[in-house]
């Protein structure tokens, strides 16, 4: 399957949030977008998820989801979302129970993912026992659960610290290997973008138009390794943001 964002305009009110985008999120295909802070990443996402209607352009899925998907799509956000008196199973049964479905499938869906996630020890504990890491994961675990087509990332690392991140990026790394999943991912960070994506979208400043895309063909399981050309690509992205990241900043210093 396929989530197409067609030449996508979106506006609040008087002031003009994203401007002509257009954009494909392939199969087994991880697309990052960076941008500048304001330029309407998060509200692209929510365009894509059909949780707001652009005010001119499309959203567009071509294919199926894979047969046994019980949601094409599905949201990851920074702050896990999780309901604090539901444990990690529970939180993970939360997306199955509107589906109807054996108690065993269930159980057997949500010990998979919990596996696949490294959470399985944890599937009794509550979320105020876990680590911000392990939250994360649980949200990810949820987020697999339903085998969506493509995941709808939302800085799903930020609230993290560095060391953290880095290891929830090998987390991801291992867990694309194994499900070959498809996801748009926002970023601010250009470290996780060079690690994660298979194509960098480059915004500019609000209203949000697509600079550039910039694909790595440096498989995603050996990026790891190699440091030195991720870093280069890295400052390439950096090079083309960092006007626009300088007069985001300004605009949002004077308007304060
Ligand atoms: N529901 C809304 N109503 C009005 N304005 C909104 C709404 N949502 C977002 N905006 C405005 O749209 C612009 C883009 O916001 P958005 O959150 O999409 O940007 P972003 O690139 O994700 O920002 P950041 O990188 O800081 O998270 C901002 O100026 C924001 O204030």
């Amino acid at each position: 399957m396929q989530l197409i964002a067609r030449s996508i305009t979106h506006a609040y009110d008087t002031v003009e949030v994203l401007s002509d985008v257009s954009l494909t999120i392939g199969d087994a295909e991880i697309v990052c977008v960076v941008g500048p802070s304001g330029c309407g990443k998060s509200t692209l996402l929510r365009l894509l998820g059909g949780l707001e209607r652009a005010t001119s352009g499309s959203v567009l899925i071509s294919g199926s989801p894979p047969a046994d998907s019980l949601n094409p799509l599905t949201y990851i956000f920074q702050d896990f979302a999780l309901l604090p008196w539901r444990t990690v199973a529970g939180n993970v049964s939360l997306v199955l129970e509107d589906h109807a479905m054996a108690a065993g499938r269930r159980a057997a869906i949500i010990a998979d993912v919990l596996a696949r996630t490294k959470l399985a020890e944890f599937a009794a504990a509550y979320p105020r026992q876990l680590s911000g890491g392990m939250k994360q994961r649980v949200a990810i675990a949820r987020a697999l659960a339903v085998n969506p087509a493509v995941m709808l990332m939302d800085e799903p690392l930020s609230a993290l610290d560095s060391q953290t991140r880095e290891l929830l990026m090998d987390d991801l790394v291992d867990l694309w290997t194994d499900v070959r999943f498809s996801a748009c991912y926002i970023t601010h960070n250009l470290a996780e973008a060079v690690r994660l994506g298979h194509r960098i979208v480059v915004m500019s400043r609000r209203p949000g138009r697509i600079r550039d895309v910039v694909e790595i063909d440096i498989p995603i399981a050996e990026r790891a390794g190699r440091g030195k050309e991720l870093s280069e690509i890295q400052d390439r992205l950096w090079n083309l943001m960092r006007e626009e990241a300088r007069a985001a900043d300004r605009e949002i210093t004077d308007a304060a």
